[in-house]
């Protein structure tokens, strides 16, 4: 999406580029921050659609001015995906000139402020919208928020793999990384972890199955492990720019014709390591059947960094090095962090998954590649100390 048109002007102004311009370029504009229309109104996300329904009609005409006083006849919704997280809707309307224009609503999941930082993510939007990421942020309201309707097809963990995408994913990340966001910009990649490892490690289970295998946990030696990953990582000085955190195959979306690429859902959004965003999108080549033995091998890996460090001219790229030693320690930072995430998770969602057995995975996966991405990065360190 493009800084140009901000507000919502319900008449024919530019939308951002490509195939989500052609979706709603009849009513949608970009919106400056300061200007994004907000209400107070809340709806209630354990509704029915039908129940629901008119909820979210009187909230599009009172955020988005060029619906305003449209019949609410003339709106069809529909689900596209109750995700993992949120709640997302697709609310359409008919135009006079027969034209449809699509928006989206996402009402956010119950708890999911536990593990999420909406605070952050918002005042994340405007700016990444503005550089031309994501969906454009049309209104905001107490438990969601009204975002433009991205027209393309969301990648499979495979069509990430391909080396075709996947150079586009790196070229594409490489600009995402250039964007600043105003305030503070400390990382958060740790402080998040030890702020999920405090809630994961005093969590109470009435299911006793479930409250046996939250004992098995040893949380001091989790502990223990995040501290020196930290510490270690610390030495490497690894670049720090506003990280997606996220990128997921169902974060990617494609419009084949026009070759676009979008990032989507910056609910993970922060200043973060370069490696760490890189390894949690490496981590994700495992797909949904968590298999991470897909987890890239080094010539991947290069051809990844090459196109991220130098888009225009992958094969001059250098410093190939430290990108890979910065990736292969964050991974580890990764494992865990996802791990600890679906311990909360276990404990608040009202999603029906194994989140427990989640985090055994997740945390297994990190144990098994510990001493080689350890040694990897102490070897490195030590010939950087030896000149
Ligand atoms: N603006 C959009 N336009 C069109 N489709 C979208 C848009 N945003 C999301 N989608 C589709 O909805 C899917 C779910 O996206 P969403 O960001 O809501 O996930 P989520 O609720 O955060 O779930 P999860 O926690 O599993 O990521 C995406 O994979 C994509 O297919």
């Amino acid at each position: 999406m493009g800084s140009e048109g901000r507000s919502w002007s319900g008449v024919g102004a530019a939308a951002g580029s490509g195939a989500e311009a052609k979706a709603t370029t009849a009513v949608v504009s970009a919106a400056a921050p300061a200007e994004i229309p907000t209400s107070s109104a809340s709806v209630d996300i354990s509704m029915p659609l039908p129940e629901m329904s008119p909820h979210i009609i009187r909230l599009c005409k009172e955020l988005l001015q060029g619906w305003s006083s449209l019949d609410s006849s003339c709106f069809s919704i529909e689900t596209v995906s109750g995700g993992i997280t949120n709640l997302l809707l697709k609310v359409s309307v008919k135009e006079d000139t027969g034209n449809e224009s699509s928006v989206t609503v996402r009402l956010y999941g119950p708890n999911t402020d536990l593990v999420i930082d909406r605070k952050r993510e918002l005042q994340a939007i405007p700016y990444l919208s503005a550089a031309g990421f994501g969906a454009r942020l049309l209104g905001i309201f107490e438990n969601g928020v009204v975002q433009s309707f991205i027209n393309a097809r969301t990648l499979s963990p495979a069509d990430m793999r391909e080396p075709r995408i996947a150079a586009e994913i790196a070229r594409e990340l490489h600009r995402f990384h250039q964007v600043d966001i105003p305030g503070s910009k400390e990382p958060q990649l740790w402080n998040d972890i030890f702020k999920f490892l405090k809630k994961a490690s005093a969590l109470k289970f009435e299911d006793t199955t479930k409250q046996e295998r939250y004992e098995t946990i040893s949380f001091r030696e989790i502990q223990d492990e995040v501290k020196e990953l930290k510490d270690l990582s610390d030495l490497l000085h690894a670049p720090v720019v506003y990280a997606h955190n996220d990128l997921l195959s169902g974060n990617l979306m494609l419009n084949d014709l026009e070759a676009k690429l979008y990032f989507i859902d910056f609910e993970y959004g922060s200043y973060s390591y370069r490696g760490y965003d890189i390894a949690n999108h490496f981590n994700e080549y495992a797909g949904f059947d968590c298999d991470y033995n897909l987890y890239p091998d080094k010539d991947v890996q290069y051809h990844f960094f090459r196109n991220y460090l130098q888009p225009d001219r992958p094969n001059e790229a250098h410093d190939l090095e430290a990108l890979y030693v910065e990736t292969n320690t964050f991974r580890l930072a990764s494992h865990i962090y996802w791990a600890l995430w679906a311990l909360i998770q276990a404990k608040v969602s009202p999603i029906d998954f194994d989140y427990l057995g989640y985090f055994f995975l997740r945390y297994g996966e990190c144990k098994k590649q510990m001493d080689s991405c350890l040694s990897l990065v102490q070897s490195f360190l030590s010939g950087l100390r030896n000149g």
